[in-house]
């Protein structure tokens, strides 16, 4: 049976944050990123995060932060953004299908790709199709 569900609004992108921070929370190479070097104050940190995605997957001006600044000081390393993304890949196949769901991987992808370029841990050529 299909127990996945289509992202429809805010509900279901309040679902799959919370989701997808339980797993960052529960990993060993994440969690201490985020609860000991940046020590993110969850309460605060989770609704900027659904407004984030919301603006993302819905064209709703409702995040107006700046979310590059955020990662330049936490030594991050490719490894980082591999496990963030399978994670993240790994939450919404467990739990959401459609078109927005595959958006959001896609999204995903380009903002961790773009991050990971601009902090010099990936060259800019990558993703260009080959001649
Ligand atoms: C290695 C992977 C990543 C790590 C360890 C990481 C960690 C963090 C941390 C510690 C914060 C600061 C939270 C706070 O103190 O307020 C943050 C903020 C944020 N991150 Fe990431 N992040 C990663 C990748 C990404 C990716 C790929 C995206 C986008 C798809 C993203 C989107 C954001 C956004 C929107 C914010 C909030 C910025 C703001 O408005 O203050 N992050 N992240």
């Amino acid at each position: 049976m299909e127990n996945r569900i289509e992202i429809k609004g805010r509900p279901e992108i309040e679902l799959l944050v919370d989701k997808f921070y339980d797993r960052v929370n529960n990993d060993p190479m994440l969690s201490p990123i985020f609860n000991d070097q940046a020590q993110v104050n969850w309460p605060k940190h989770l609704p900027n995060m659904y407004d984030f995605w919301e603006t993302l997957l819905f064209g709703k001006a409702v995040y107006k932060g700046f979310p590059f600044p955020k990662h330049t000081t936490l030594n991050l390393r490719a490894e980082h953004f591999a496990q963030w993304l399978h994670l993240f890949n790994k939450t919404v196949d467990a739990d959401f299908t459609g078109v927005l769901a595959d958006e959001a991987k896609s999204k995903a992808l380009n903002i961790a790709t773009v991050f990971q370029v601009r902090l010099g841990l990936m060259p800019a050529a990558i993703g260009v199709a080959a001649k």
